[in-house]
């Protein structure tokens, strides 16, 4: 199998692109070789490729600057997507993609499920949604698992962030009041390995019973200063640690208060999601 991976120097991308590897020849595309903001070029790469899979992790990721730079978000997290998901129709090929918790408007406390009603608070999170709504809409074979608090040793994420500020300041002043489950970057790829292998040794391809959306984030759910306290006990760091209210921390965009994804589906039907907290001790080691 010939696959297509985007977004290979991003976190999920960079795991993906080793986890990957037993299921056939993947060909990695980088910025420089696939810009996801010139449509032409995301076209003419698919169809110069000719892959059987694209699996893409890349995305527009910048919450806050997204707010002032809406249409590129747009045009990288839904209009790219569609491309992508035409070409690969037109192919016969499939399409992994990912999303986001950020597609809700977190005011419900309990975990949402695939068809709990969206409703995104900011620019960054409508761009994921219309991504998700123009692969259902082209009718090309795809999975779409939507994760969230994405972290790991490489690129840029909260748990890196904290571990830097943690060494440079004398307290971190973390918002207690938005809920999610921090998920690691590895924990995405070796899933959607898996789920890819378990769907060939089935025999018939997994679309065909069980394609569209699947939440796929760790089980549990803290707070970003809930994380923050696990990250500062983990690497040993003692650091004085504030919690406040997300009024206390204005920023661009704003953020859903309660964005815990039930993974139920995907563990039912697939393999069981660790802990968030497990997750982090075994990244951390
Ligand atoms: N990060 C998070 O907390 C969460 C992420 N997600 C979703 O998971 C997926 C993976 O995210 P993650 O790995 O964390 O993202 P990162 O921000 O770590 O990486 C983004 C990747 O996208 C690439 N990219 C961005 N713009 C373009 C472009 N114009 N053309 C080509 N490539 C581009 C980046 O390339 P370059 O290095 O050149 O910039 C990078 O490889 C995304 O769909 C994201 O929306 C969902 C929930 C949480
Ligand atoms: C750095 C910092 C952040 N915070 C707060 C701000 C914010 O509410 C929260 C998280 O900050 P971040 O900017 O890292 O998080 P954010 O960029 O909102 O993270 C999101 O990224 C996108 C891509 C997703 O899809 C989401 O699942 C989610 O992971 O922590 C503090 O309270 N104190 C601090 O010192
Ligand atoms: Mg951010």
């Amino acid at each position: 199998m010939k696959i297509l991976l985007t977004g290979s120097t991003g976190q999920v991308g960079y795991e993906l692109e080793r986890s990957l590897q037993g299921l056939g020849e993947v060909i990695a595309v980088d910025r420089g070789r696939m810009d996801l903001a010139d449509l032409d070029q995301v076209r003419d790469v698919i169809r110069a490729v000719r892959p059987q899979l694209i699996v893409n992790p890349a995305a527009y990721t910048a919450v806050d600057k997204a707010e002032s730079e809406p249409d590129l978000a747009h045009r990288i997290n839904a209009e790219a997507p569609a491309v992508m998901a035409a070409e690969a129709r037109a192919l016969g090929a499939a399409l992994v993609h990912y999303s986001t918790d950020y597609v809700f408007d977190g005011r419900m406390a309990d975990a949402r499920v695939e068809s709990d009603a969206v409703g995104p608070l900011n620019v960054y999170g409508a761009s994921k949604l219309a991504g998700e709504r123009a692969i259902a809409a082209s009718g090309v074979p795809h999975l779409i698992l939507r994760t969230s608090w994405v972290y790991g040793m490489r690129g840029k994420n909260f748990l890196l962030t904290m571990l830097r500020l943690a060494r440079e300041r004398d307290e971190l002043r973390i918002v207690d009041d938005q809920h999610g489950a921090p998920t690691w970057s590895r924990t995405i790829a070796d899933t959607t390995a898996l789920i890819l292998a378990q769907a060939r040794a089935g025999g018939q391809p997994w679309w065909e019973e069980n394609g569209g959306i699947y939440h796929l984030s760790s089980q549990g759910r803290t707070t970003w200063c809930g994380f923050t306290a696990a990250i500062l006990e983990e690497a040993g760091i003692d650091c004085k640690l504030v919690p406040i209210t997300t009024d206390q921390y204005p920023l661009p965009a704003a953020r859903p208060r309660y964005s815990a994804l039930d993974s139920s589906r995907l563990q039912e039907r697939f393999v069981r999601l660790p802990e968030w907290r497990e997750a982090l001790h075994l990244c951390l080691r």
